[in-house]
């Protein structure tokens, strides 16, 4: 292809051509510029009517690492954070630079990860750092696992979303929460009864989420996996990234020999949670994306194995 010559203009320079689009020069600046000598609002004392639930920072994008039991055992991920404390009545606010200095002091350390040990550790000295008696974090990221086609043993990359969420309080006690949300193929059991042959089948998204008893050793569980398969286990079929015809033959046939209703869904992960020793309490969502309809279906529940059921 024959090039066009190049069209060269002179353009004013770079300072004109900002002016010409409205910047000013500074005007005359009265206000203190070292920090001694600044206003400290959010540190003011005074009878400020209401203590405060949550005050903090959220859609903190960063870097974080996940160690894993299925393989890949150890990735990158890309976190979501949300980072809060408590306010007493007696303070105007917090110190929100605080927050993202912990963030950053604890990947310097290269303590950043999912381990929940460190994010314990995390919640402990934040609320240091904030001389608070309490501080919370919350972190959602993907989390990649291989999964290998029933037949043909082809290998490719899913991906299910972790959410962990550390509540501190000062001086020693900690809750934790952890959550997952997979997808599954569910097929129709009403579908499957009614119709001289075939099935509607699905996406169904699950969702969980669990609060795991103190002594919780993640050196011996994996609570990704292990949720992981609570929701898979329990649906009609797995999703694969890669499948050829044998193994599309499998996971249609085993589809067909497993149907499931929403309903029946969160009831048999709901079974599985129940049974675990490691988990207090736990709420199940899955949400099938109709095949049959423009609506989803939906079903849940909430169990604390503490309160009678
Ligand atoms: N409390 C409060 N801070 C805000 C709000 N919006 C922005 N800020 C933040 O205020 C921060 C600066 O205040 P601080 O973190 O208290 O700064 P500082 O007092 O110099 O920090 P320390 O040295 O830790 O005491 C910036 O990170 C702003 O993002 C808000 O609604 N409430």
């Amino acid at each position: 292809m024959r090039q066009k010559d190049q069209v060269s203009r002179q353009l004013p320079d770079k300072e004109e051509r900002l002016r010409l689009f409205g910047s000013v020069k500074p005007g005359k600046k009265t206000k203190p510029v070292k920090k001694e000598d600044m206003a400290d609002l959010q540190n003011k004392q005074a009878d400020f009517l209401f203590k405060l639930d949550e005050v903090g920072i959220t859609n903190v994008k960063h870097p974080i690492q996940i160690n894993s039991e299925l393989t890949p055992n150890q990735q990158s991920s890309i976190g979501s954070f949300t980072f809060s404390s408590t306010v007493e009545q007696s303070s105007k606010g917090t110190n929100m630079s605080r927050f993202t200095e912990q963030l950053q002091d604890f990947h310097q350390r290269n303590l950043l990860s999912f381990d929940l040990v460190n994010l314990k550790l995390f919640t402990k000295e934040l609320a240091t750092r904030l001389k608070t008696p309490d501080a919370k974090l919350e972190i959602e990221a993907p989390w990649f696992f291989e999964r290998k086609g029933p037949s043909s043993g082809l290998a490719g990359l899913n991906h299910a979303d972790l959410k962990v969420s550390v509540s501190y309080t000062a001086p020693d006690q900690y809750e934790i929460r952890v959550g997952l949300t997979g997808s599954v193929t569910t097929l129709c059991p009403c579908s499957k009864e009614i119709s001289e042959y075939s099935a509607h089948n699905q996406r169904g998204e699950v969702k969980l989420e669990i609060e795991l008893v103190d002594n919780f050793d993640e050196s011996t569980i994996d609570w990704k996996a292990f949720l992981l398969e609570a929701a898979e286990s329990n649906a009609s079929a797995r999703l694969h990234p890669i499948l050829k015809r044998p193994d599309e033959k499998i996971v249609t046939e085993q589809a067909y020999e497993n149907p499931r209703f929403v309903e029946d869904m969160v009831r048999l992960v709901a079974a599985d949670l129940y049974e675990s020793d490691q988990v207090i309490a736990f709420f199940v969502r899955c949400q099938n994306h109709e095949s049959i309809h423009l609506h989803d279906a939906i079903a849940s529940i909430t169990i604390d194995k503490r309160v009678e059921h």
